[in-house]
């Protein structure tokens, strides 16, 4: 692991009432990313909504702070504590923000988009194979940088455990809630699944189905998520076989995003959506393949099932400009 200290690099003072900024994406989903090195910027709920207004200011699904983790423990974040308890070296925390200034516990592609950030900055370093571990609200993060199939760099992060809220129970019914899109004439069966923050999950019979809904709109959700959920539309389109030999899954999603909106792409919700199909295709008896590639409006991701209970997403990540704006 090759990082760059809090005390190595620590950025020069913005001017009062300005903030400098990147702007990155992981398949669209899009980020305004601010280097916190010292770990003193508290930004509010306010701010964060001015700096993701795609109108009156920089435009984005979310807002990602990058602090010393220490700073978040001694801010009374007790989850810094634990990151710190369980990864030492996991010095640099992403403090994630959805576009409606609430917090949440994590974002897929945000922790690549992330990662991308930590090398533009020379904070860390993942040539050679070296791996970044990174803190969250939902724990330690593991990325290593890989090829993607089309040859462009990518992000693999070890994303952790997962687990379906609704038990065996539901891993057996296919189902534990139900999922009402605008424009359907009943709610349909969904299932919940949690990767650190909250999804539900519908199968949808077909692509046309899935291009022709209205997600302008929140999906209705029963029983009521207490903290709300982000709810993924999906397709399984099949299996296949990798040049390797290895069979693959392959599904199509659409998400509308808690705190967010529809977005172009949401990692955690493609994670959830290939666990979901997979659930539903083991549910029959047949082994279900391990790896998924989930196509989203803004591109490809990969999902693995990893042998120890975790789960693996892989994507491209990219910073795309730097600039200063009023705070
Ligand atoms: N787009 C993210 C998820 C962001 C958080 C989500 N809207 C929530 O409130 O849980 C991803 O890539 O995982």
């Amino acid at each position: 692991m090759t990082q760059a200290t809090p005390t190595d690099r620590t950025a020069p003072a913005d001017a009062p009432g300005t903030l400098r900024f990147a702007k990155g994406h992981g398949t669209h989903n899009d980020f305004v990313l601010v280097a916190d090195t010292r770990g003193d910027l508290d930004l509010t709920p306010e701010q964060v909504r001015r700096l993701a207004d795609r109108r009156g200011g920089v435009g984005a699904d979310g807002v990602i702070r990058l602090a010393p983790t220490a700073a978040l423990a001694r801010s009374g974040e007790t989850v810094a504590d634990d990151v710190l308890a369980e990864e030492p070296g996991a010095i640099w925390f992403m403090d994630y923000r959805n576009a409606d200034g609430s917090v949440s516990e994590m974002c897929g592609n945000g922790v690549r988009v992330f990662t991308a950030f930590a090398e533009s900055l020379g904070l860390a370093d993942l040539d050679g194979g070296a791996e970044l571990a990174l803190g969250t609200r939902a724990g330690v993060k593991r990325v290593r940088r890989e090829t993607g199939p089309d040859g462009a760099s990518w992000y693999a992060v070890d994303m952790g455990p997962w687990r379906l809220p609704g038990g065996e129970d539901s891993a057996r019914a296919g189902a534990d809630a139900a999922v009402a899109v605008r424009g359907w004439d009943a709610p349909r069966p969904a299932l919940s699944v949690d990767l650190g923050n909250p999804h539900t999950v519908v199968a949808l019979a077909s692509a046309d189905e899935l291009d022709a809904l209205d997600l302008s709109v929140a999906p209705e959700v029963a029983p009521v998520p207490q903290a709300g959920t982000n709810v993924e539309l999906v397709v399984p389109l099949g299996e296949e076989r990798e040049a390797d030999g290895t069979v693959v899954g392959r599904a199509r999603m659409r998400v509308h995003e808690r705190g967010v909106g529809e977005t172009q792409s949401c990692g955690t919700g493609a994670c959830a959506a290939a666990l979901a199909v997979r659930t539903w295709a083991s549910a029959g008896g047949r082994p279900a393949p391990d790896t998924w590639y989930v196509e989203v409006p803004g591109g490809l991701l990969r999902v693995r099932s990893l042998p120890d209970g975790h789960v693996e997403l892989a994507g491209p990540a990219e910073i795309v400009f730097t600039g200063e704006t009023r705070l």
